[in-house]
């Protein structure tokens, strides 16, 4: 089991928690809508945004920075409208998905760059205390065209620290990155959310979104389709029907004794082998092996089918 560290330095937050309120929010883009009616409220903490690409993931973020107008519906910060509010953009920090960072600048050089663009009144103490919050100390001295994915990503998140935002948006944080930046990454989001920020990340992995944060919110099509604590969404989401391509030494008597199994909810039986429904992902595989030894049946191949993220997602929006 990965334990994830507190870290040494705690990200104490200067200021008290934000929530971050949409009430029926949708953005449009000519006859595109990117974003329907969407209403959820995030407090402290980290909640994963989780949809596939196109679901509306970068709007919405965009909305709660207040870089972009709510087509309708409101986004607020602790009761502000976001959209071109500059009281609200100093609580507010945003990691864009796209990397555009000066590749000949240090990290150091960056993230006071953006100290500056915000005035702080000690620049050079608060971007020092920014690269000391993700942990780039020792290398904030070097050119960042020679840090790797997750350090330039974690030198990204401090230009967006800078300045002791409440609130924390990142787009796609673990785009590219391997298993250990990774780590390391999520390790930050959960200092920083334990510190009581309000730390929101969107992904298009579920397995990226179970192991950061307690909340998941779950967009589908510009809709919020699901939405609470990661375990009822993988429920949901291993709960629904499954479809298997099934081929053996004899499909038909497969078939007549996969009938019987109660995992098993349809058994459609064709020239390229058997297509079996099951309600139970984990019992349907269990028994399978069981019914064809007692058969004297070989199961030649086992293929999950329709199991693409998109067709999950729709099973959800649909549930
Ligand atoms: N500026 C724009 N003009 C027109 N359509 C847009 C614009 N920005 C986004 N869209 C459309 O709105 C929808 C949602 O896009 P958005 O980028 O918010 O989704 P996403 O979930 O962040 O996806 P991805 O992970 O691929 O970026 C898509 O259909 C997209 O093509």
């Amino acid at each position: 089991m990965t334990t994830i560290s507190a870290g040494p330095q705690a990200a104490a937050p200067t200021t008290p928690a934000s929530t971050l309120d949409l009430a029926g929010v949708s953005r449009w883009y000519g006859n595109v809508v990117a974003v329907n009616d969407v209403t959820m409220r995030l407090g402290p903490g980290v909640t994963g945004l989780l949809g596939p690409n196109g679901a509306g993931k970068t709007t919405l973020l965009h909305m709660m920075a207040g870089f972009l107008a709510p087509s309708r519906g409101a986004v607020t910060l602790d009761g502000e409208p976001t959209w071109r509010n500059p009281g609200v953009y100093r609580r507010l920090g945003l990691v864009s998905e796209r990397e555009a960072v000066h590749t000949f600048l240090s990290a150091y050089e960056f993230v006071l760059a953006s100290a500056k663009l915000h005035r702080l009144p000690e620049p050079e103490a608060a971007a020092r205390r920014a690269i000391d919050l993700v942990e780039m100390a020792d290398a904030q001295d070097r050119r960042i065209g020679t840090y790797s994915k997750g350090m330039r990503q974690r030198t990204r998140v401090a230009a967006a620290l800078v300045h002791d935002p409440q609130v924390l948006l990142l787009d796609e944080p673990f785009n590219g990155m391997d298993p250990r930046q990774r780590l390391h990454m999520m390790a930050l989001l959960h200092r920083l959310g334990d510190a009581g920020r309000t730390i929101l990340f969107s992904s298009h992995i579920l397995e990226e979104v179970e192991q950061v944060s307690g909340t998941v919110q779950v967009m589908v099509a510009g809709r919020l389709a699901a939405s609470g604590d990661y375990r009822t969404i993988r429920r949901l989401m291993t709960n629904r029907p499954h479809v298997f391509a099934v081929r053996s030494t004899d499909d038909r008597a497969l078939a007549v004794a996969l009938i019987a199994e109660p995992s098993v909810t349809g058994v459609e039986l064709g020239r390229g082998g058997l297509t079996v429904r099951a309600g139970d992902y984990g019992a349907f595989t269990r028994a399978l092996p069981k019914i064809a030894l007692a058969r004297g049946v070989r199961v030649r191949s086992l293929t999950p089918e329709d199991e693409s993220l998109e067709s999950v997602f729709s099973y959800l929006v649909g549930s």
